[in-house]
């Protein structure tokens, strides 16, 4: 029987963890990386592709499917898995980012937030009740609360009303969300770059007995120093035999770091989008296939790769079909960055684990 929701810490390494959530639409191995499909798809990626890298979860965007095509709409054809033919877990951010860094017009209140369309202008308002039942009528298996994220640099007492306020929204969402198997509603931890506020919010969050937990306000301009002195301070204040998930984070580098200071997931646009513009990551970092300088090279980007787009094609044909804004350009790309990425995730999950059998076999053997 799939279990309705549960994490089991498999080992851990330092303050690494290795980790399962188990959901009924299935498994996911953490540390984990989500590719982003905001509007339903993995962009220029068939969800078979998206399934054959590794990934066992992807993002979805609340704000995005609700303009278009619609909620009711997605949730008459049967909810965002059968739309878009992904029948494992689904996360779904709640909208509130993405309403401050798309919309258009938009008014904040405790009640939620007032917005226009950035398609169409279309009048829109999203309270943490509206975002938890249309994240319920895409089906999301792992809902985000309603929050308000504040970018960085801010004052302290702006920080300190936006983490206030994202609290009493946690607990509208918990109410709203009430108790469905099978599903999760995550909290969000905000506080900005204080630490104090970190502490409150986490604390607070971590008293409402959450099924999981992101750390928010992040990745949001502040220097890498600044988010991982964040994490530093809020992971250990955040319940252990819970999922940590840190939103819209990042590079190869972002994440190691980020998995050695505890946390368990992570979804960010830029393999996808660095797919689109041209922008291979490889084991020996990253090429920029419009540089003219591949134009007559004959290596695949890693001969060692079993990712096809990796493996199979030449840097000079990638050079081509970017040049020429092909359509594969941009589909061979995503798919080697997404393997790419997925391979970096598998080879922290067994470092965690190689790492805990020494250390364990040295507990045996002393
Ligand atoms: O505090 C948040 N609450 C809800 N959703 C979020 C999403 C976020 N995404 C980011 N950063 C995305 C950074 N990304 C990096 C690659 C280029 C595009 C922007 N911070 C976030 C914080 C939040």
């Amino acid at each position: 029987m799939a279990e309705n929701f549960s994490f089991k810490l498999t080992a851990t390494d330092g303050r690494a963890r290795r980790g399962l959530v188990s959901m009924p639409r299935g498994e996911i191995r953490t540390p984990a990386f989500m590719p982003v499909g905001t509007g339903g798809t993995v962009k220029a990626m068939y969800m078979d592709q998206v399934r054959g890298v590794g990934a066992d979860i992807i993002l979805g965007n609340t704000y995005h499917l609700m303009l278009r095509p619609g909620a009711e709409r997605v949730a008459r054809l049967g909810g965002l898995h059968d739309f878009a033919r992904w029948p494992y877990p689904i996360l779904t951010d709640s909208g509130g980012f993405q309403v401050m860094s798309l919309s258009k017009l938009r008014k904040l209140t405790e009640q939620g937030v007032t917005f226009r369309s950035h398609i169409d202008g279309a009048p829109y308002e999203m309270s943490p009740e509206r975002s938890i039942e249309i994240q319920g009528l895409l089906d999301s298996d792992i809902q985000m609360q309603l929050d308000e994220c504040t970018a960085l640099p801010a004052k302290p007492n702006e920080i300190e009303r936006a983490m206030e306020l994202s609290l009493r929204w946690a607990e509208r969402c918990k109410t709203a969300f009430g108790d469905q198997p099978g599903k999760a509603m995550f909290g969000i931890v905000q506080g900005g770059d204080s630490a104090a506020l970190r502490v409150r919010s986490a604390q607070a969050l971590k008293a409402m007995d959450l099924k999981g937990y992101a750390v928010g306000g992040l990745a949001v301009g502040e220097p890498q120093s600044v988010m991982l002195e964040m994490l530093d301070i809020t992971c250990p204040e955040l319940p252990a035999d819970k999922p940590r998930y840190l939103m819209g984070v990042g590079t190869p580098d972002d994440i190691l770091k980020s998995v050695a200071r505890g946390i368990d997931m992570f979804d960010c646009v830029m393999p996808t989008r660095a797919g689109r513009h041209g922008l291979a990551y490889t084991r020996r970092g990253k090429v920029n296939l419009r540089n003219a300088r591949h134009a007559d090279d004959p290596r695949p980007l890693d001969e060692e790769s079993d990712c096809p787009a990796a493996r199979d094609y030449s840097r000079a044909y990638l050079h081509h079909l970017v040049r020429s804004q092909e359509g594969l350009g941009a589909m061979l790309l995503t798919w080697n960055n997404l393997s790419y990425y997925q391979k970096l995730m598998q080879d922290i999950r067994a470092a965690i684990e190689a790492q805990a059998f020494e250390a364990r076999a040295a507990e045996i053997t002393e």
